[in-house]
């Protein structure tokens, strides 16, 4: 105890005074009892919070209640056995939950005198963390739903396509599609990887459903328990036992998109999956036999990721038995009119009003590279559609970042800014420009990033923004 100088009472029944004064309005509940177990004080907060009875405490020692089952635990029983503190969380089950912390005190030949016993209510807390953990959960379940919803209804789009490379590809993908063994799709942001997955589950005339999850959209630690599934009890807020996606998958495909965002120690049990086709829930005994269709897809480069030690090389080689490579939309440049009409079609019919494109405009289309691919595409005609006023799609209706890369076609120089800018604006210009025809240029976001010496999520987000 610390006393300021302006404490100077020396008065030892002041003194006792405000010592219990402090003691009986304490929130947190106080007990001392001496070597043996014995309570000699003890505070009205104690008495609440533990709910034992003063004839108890007043009758029996702390080491007789535990004897006699009165308490499940005794904080001040562990430190007269070990003469060190010790502190536990305890459940009295009268819906009070403390944490509580005795602490002995020695004499100078460190012989026990006391132990100080204290008892914090953390109930309120446990209910704040408890609510919070549901919420967490709920918010995690509706992002799912969200996502489900978005993707689903994209990966239910119909397949378009009029290359010889695209044919080819959805002939080995109604070959593939009778196989079980696990499948790998590769290709660029935007290329129709969902879609490709979908049509495949189709063309497989499985009974179960088509589940697919995107490995990068959800937390870490929530993504086992979505996969997995969990028992009631499992962990905080695990009020109650739900079915993970494999077992929703059942029968069916589960499509785990962005493969190469799966955190390692998750590839293991995934590996596990693939190879006894048994899962068990977080916190649970019983090991459930699936059966399903696995098909995986990702944009990065698993080869690399495998030699850097952040993708296993196990789970790669199985995962590649059987793989697809989507080419991104400009090496396919044959599909860009059937995609452009396919969703110029849409639009009609969605808000009955016909538009044409010109031929000048679909040419532009045709030549533009589309870095964000059929996505990309996608996003272009329809702002488009609305923002062309007399029916008729002429070249300067398209957006200008299309119609300035496919006419200019030399290196940008400081001839082509003509009109003053402030230099943020020029430095963005060129910036922009120059991730575009970077990214012409290389076949995966994964060679452009390492080309510009970026990380790839930079490279994302500037090709995001530079739209
Ligand atoms: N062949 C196609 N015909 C018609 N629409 C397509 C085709 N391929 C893709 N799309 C559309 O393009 C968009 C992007 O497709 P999808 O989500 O399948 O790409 P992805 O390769 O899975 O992209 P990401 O790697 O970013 O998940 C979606 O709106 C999808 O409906």
């Amino acid at each position: 105890m610390h006393k300021t100088h302006h404490f100077q009472t020396n008065d030892k029944n002041e003194l006792l005074g405000l010592i219990s004064t402090i003691f009986n309005t304490s929130h947190d509940g106080l007990a001392i009892c001496d070597r043996k177990g014995y309570v000699l004080l003890y505070n009205q907060a104690y008495l609440q919070l533990t709910g034992v009875s003063a004839d108890i405490l007043d009758n029996y020692s702390f080491i007789q209640q535990l004897d006699m089952e009165i308490v499940s635990d005794s904080t001040a029983v562990k430190a007269i056995q070990t003469k060190k503190i010790y502190s536990t969380a305890i459940d009295y089950g009268n819906g009070r939950k403390t944490i509580n912390t005795a602490t002995p005190v020695l004499d100078e030949n460190q012989q026990l005198l006391f132990v100080v016993g204290n008892v914090r209510d953390i109930t309120e807390l446990n209910q704040l963390q408890r609510e919070l953990e549901e919420t967490r959960q709920i918010n995690a379940e509706f992002q799912k739903a969200l996502e489900q919803i978005q993707n689903g209804s994209e990966s239910n789009e119909q397949l378009v396509y009029r290359s010889g490379i695209m044919h080819r590809i959805v002939a080995l993908a109604q070959r593939f599609a009778k196989n079980d063994s696990p499948l790998l799709l590769l290709g660029e942001s935007g290329v129709g990887k969902d879609v490709l997955a979908n049509y495949i589950h189709t063309q497989s005339g499985l009974g179960g459903d088509f589940i697919k999850i995107n490995c990068g959209a959800i937390p870490d630690h929530l993504l086992e328990s979505e996969l997995f599934g969990y028992e009631k009890g499992a962990f905080t807020g695990a009020n109650h036992a739900k079915e993970g996606l494999f077992e929703l998958a059942d029968k069916g495909t589960i499509f785990l998109d962005e493969i190469g965002d799966l955190p390692y120690p998750l590839q293991v049990k995934l590996l596990n999956v693939l190879q006894d086709g048994k899962i068990r829930r977080l916190g649970g005994k019983n090991v459930r036999r699936v059966q399903m269709r696995i098909i995986a897809a990702t944009n990065s480069d698993l080869e690399a990721m495998v030699e850097q030690k952040r993708f296993r090389q196990d789970l790669y080689y199985r995962l590649n038995v059987l793989s697809i490579t989507i080419p991104p939309l400009r090496e396919r440049r044959e599909d860009i009119p059937a995609l452009v009409f396919y969703y110029l079609k849409k639009m009609e019919q969605k808000y009955e009003l016909e538009k044409r494109i010109e031929p000048e405009a679909m040419e532009t289309l045709t030549q533009y590279d589309w870095p964000g691919n059929i996505r990309e595409l996608k996003n272009v005609v329809e702002r488009t559609y609305h923002m062309c006023e007399n029916g008729k799609i002429k070249v300067d209706e398209l957006p200008t970042s299309i119609q300035r890369s496919t006419k200019v076609s030399l290196p940008v120089t400081i001839e082509s800014f003509d009109t003053p800018l402030p230099l943020k604006e020029a430095v963005q210009r060129f910036e922009k420009e120059y991730i575009y025809r970077m990214l012409a240029q290389t076949k995966t976001m994964q060679e452009c990033a390492d080309l510009l010496k970026v990380n790839i999520s930079t490279l994302v987000r500037k090709k995001r923004d530079g739209k």
